[in-house]
């Protein structure tokens, strides 16, 4: 029986087409899998044709309608695995078919396509041009060190006659292959050939490092080994998935970095995946969800947190369509739910009520009561953050651990009577909370991770994505959730998308991950043009790497490295003389998204700091005739319109086009979200991180397009990228 696999071109083909023809090559498949290969060969129906003319003698035709061809893969190396890799109109699918030549790239082992004809010509052009030029762009890498780093010979003489880097543009994929082309980028950009190799082949199982000593891999294991492009049709009714339900790319294919830690046999410990915004971390989290699922047993239960209940309700969406019908029964062995939700759930089972949450200006009211009888030198938020960063952070339960605290993350140093003094306030603020039954969710969480250190753990296994945003309190309550043993916790995060004050030392709250601890670096969502604009508004922030806030290991994260193989337009900013003025220019812009570009309202957002400029801009659009909806009612995927949502709102969600607004000084940074330098200046510069980061997490929402502006005095926080 002949095998198949699927290419991601092919997938995106069929998407594609229209139902009818969706359902033919539906059918020519199921027929292909039902014959053996010399069957195959001799059949009538099928068609299956090597091609005049074509440049890879491998790859055949086959017929789907009168109209339609697919084109395969058929490797000569012995093995019935076939790979679909087009489907398209009869000239279409032909004339690209004799073009391509697949290879194995001799770094990564993967496979790779290429435009032989495309290139051919790029070498005669660029070859003539470059006699003259007095340099080359790569001149210092030696032919032995491309070779080590996968460079092949016809990439390797475009390499030699590229004179600067909009030559090496030229020749992108797909008419490069994807793998060398990226190589190249790196060092063009600068990057050192060790630099490049521990980012770009290193990640793809790589361990020796010369092209001599690799062993030689065949077509059909290169296949195997580009989980990225090629998918297997493995099992009973994959087939029947993948073709006809949702042909999301995300379940399918996955890049080797990411398939490595999701579906990683087994960590001894906890296991953590950074990288920036739109590498495709959640969804590394969601494939570890489905691994873990169907590899344990039936009763291990699995915890998957995420930061606020829309995003759990999203996640939990998300989950279903990677089970498919087929995995469907597994989902019940899964709580998606928000640390605080389930805080609230153990503080519930242990006592048989929760006490009510105190929000922000009750909280406030509540130290005004704790203060009131003495004239202390601290203001509310000051013991606010005291209590939350130091007593909570730490579980500090007795005035004498209070005393001998170190108390990391705060600058202003309080000596033992300013302590004795404010563990009294403390205990006034607890006594008055308690009395009304209400309590911070902080105090919910601090509370749940006691109940579970006496009740024992609740899972055995527990996934956790936006992990940069977790309190230490919460940290506490997963951790006692699952007891320490292989494979106990998977975290995803990013440490430049930190919004909330929460500073981690993971190594202190028991959670290990040296050692089985990756990062991304491929941005799936945005353009390039996005990520560098928005990369660039954190450019000189010190970001510390995710949970290592201890003094002694505060390693920084990067920016730099990160890619997106998307490209389209720059960013747009702007400031305008009046709000009016600059709501009537979003509505304009809102309206070519929509008329010319032809994008679904529903796939533009809008956002600004505060709820106030959220509602001001879904009225005005509504005036405009432009329907838009608030991201906090909730709007299911069917709802037309607009979302328009606060910054902090947007975490974690994504659109073609987004339009940030209101970005001025006044609220950006918001000065009362800022602590006063003189209060505590490692907190003032804390709070100040925050609100670079939540520009940063608002602008890299952005699929396609972005667009930012502002009416009066602009932002300071705009000052690396608007001149
Ligand atoms: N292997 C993949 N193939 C295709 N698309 C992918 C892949 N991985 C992720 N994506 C897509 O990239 C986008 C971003 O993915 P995801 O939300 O998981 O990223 P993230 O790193 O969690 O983002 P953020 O931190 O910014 O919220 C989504 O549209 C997702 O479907």
């Amino acid at each position: 029986m002949p095998r198949l696999a699927l290419s991601d071109d092919f997938v995106a083909d069929l998407v594609s087409l229209q139902r009818p023809v969706q359902k033919e090559v539906s059918d020519t498949i199921q027929m292909f899998r039902s014959l053996t290969v010399p069957q195959l060969h001799a059949s009538k129906g099928m068609h299956l044709e090597k091609l005049e003319g074509a440049r890879d003698r491998r790859i055949r035709t086959i017929r789907i309608t009168k109209f339609y061809r697919g084109v395969l893969l058929a490797p000569d190396d012995g093995s019935e695995l076939f790979t679909l890799l087009r489907v398209a109109a009869h000239d279409e699918a032909i004339n690209w078919a004799r073009k391509r030549a697949y290879s194995v790239n001799g770094a990564t082992g993967g496979i790779e396509v290429r435009n032989v004809e495309a290139l051919d010509q790029m070498e005669t052009y660029f070859g003539g041009k470059a006699v003259a030029a007095p340099t080359r762009l790569f001149e210092q890498h030696s032919d032995t060190v491309l070779h080590d780093l996968g460079i092949d010979d016809q990439v390797l003489r475009l390499a030699r006659v590229c004179v600067t880097a909009d030559d090496l543009t030229v020749m992108a994929p797909p008419m490069m292959p994807a793998d060398q082309y990226e190589v190249l980028e790196y060092l063009a950009d600068g990057s050192p050939a060790e630099d490049v190799w521990e980012q770009l082949i290193a990640p793809r199982g790589q361990t020796v490092r010369t092209a001599e000593g690799r062993p030689a891999v065949t077509l059909t294991e290169a296949i195997l080994n580009s989980p990225d492009r090629i998918v297997e049709v493995t099992g009973p009714g994959e087939l029947e998935r993948i073709l006809t339900e949702d042909l999301a790319r995300w379940r399918i294919f996955l890049h080797p970095a990411q398939k490595r830690y999701a579906y990683h046999p087994g960590f001894n410990g906890p296991a953590q995946v950074t990288g920036g915004p739109g590498t495709g971390k959640t969804v590394v989290a969601l494939h570890r969800v489905r691994h873990l699922l169907r590899t344990g047993r039936e009763d291990d239960r699995i915890l998957l947190t995420t930061f606020t209940n829309a995003m759990a309700a999203s996640l939990r969406d998300s989950l279903a369509l990677l089970l498919g019908e087929t995995d469907a029964h597994l989902l019940k062995r899964v709580d998606v739910t928000t640390v605080d939700s389930l805080a609230a759930r153990v503080v519930r089972g242990a006592r048989g009520s929760t006490p009510k949450p105190l929000s922000g200006a009750a909280e406030k009211g509540a130290w005004a009561r704790a203060t009131a009888r003495e004239d202390l030198p601290w203001t509310e938020q000051f013991l606010s953050q005291e209590f939350r960063n130091v007593v909570l952070a730490q579980g500090l339960r007795t005035p004498e651990e209070y005393l001998r605290c170190v108390r990391r993350g705060r600058g202003t140093p309080v000596g033992r009577v300013q302590r004795a003094r404010l563990w009294r306030v403390m205990e006034r603020f607890t006594a008055d909370l308690s009395s009304r039954d209400s309590a911070t969710y902080t105090q919910m969480c601090d509370r749940a991770a006691r109940c579970l250190a006496d009740s024992g753990p609740l899972y055995r296994h527990v996934v956790v994505d936006e992990a940069q945003d977790l309190h230490p309190a919460q940290w506490r309550v997963l951790r006692a959730c699952v007891a320490p043993q292989f494979d106990d916790m998977f975290l995803v995060g990013d440490p430049h998308q930190r919004v909330y004050d929460s500073r981690v030392s993971l190594r202190s709250l028991g959670v290990h991950v040296r050692g089985r601890s990756s990062r991304l670096r491929l941005n799936y969502r945005s353009t390039e043009e996005i990520l560098r604009w928005s990369a660039a508004l954190l450019d000189g922030q010190p970001v510390g790497r995710l949970g290592e806030d201890d003094d002694d290991d505060a390693g920084r994260d990067t920016l730099r490295d990160y890619r997106s193989q998307l490209h389209g337009r720059i960013p747009v900013a702007r400031g305008y003389d009046s709000q009016d003025e600059e709501l009537k220019a979003l509505t304009e812009q809102i309206r070519t998204w929509i008329d010319q570009d032809g994008v679904k309202p529903s796939e533009v957002a809008v956002c600004a700091r505060f709820n106030t400029l959220v509602d001001a801009v879904i009225a005005r659009l509504r005036r405009e005739g432009i329907p838009a909806v608030a991201v906090k009612d909730d709007p299911g995927p069917g709802v037309t319109g607009v979302r328009v949502a606060t910054m902090h709102a947007m975490k974690g969600l994504e659109f073609r086009c987004v339009g940030v607004v209101g970005v001025t000084s006044k609220v950006l940074p918001f000065a009362q979200q800022v602590t006063p330098a003189e209060v505590d200046p490692v907190q003032h510069q804390s709070d100040l991180m925050a609100e670079h980061c939540l520009l940063f997490v608002a602008c890299t929402r952005a699929r396609d397009a972005l667009s930012v502006s502002w009416s009066g005095q602009r932002s300071t926080l705009l000052d690396p990228v608007v001149g």
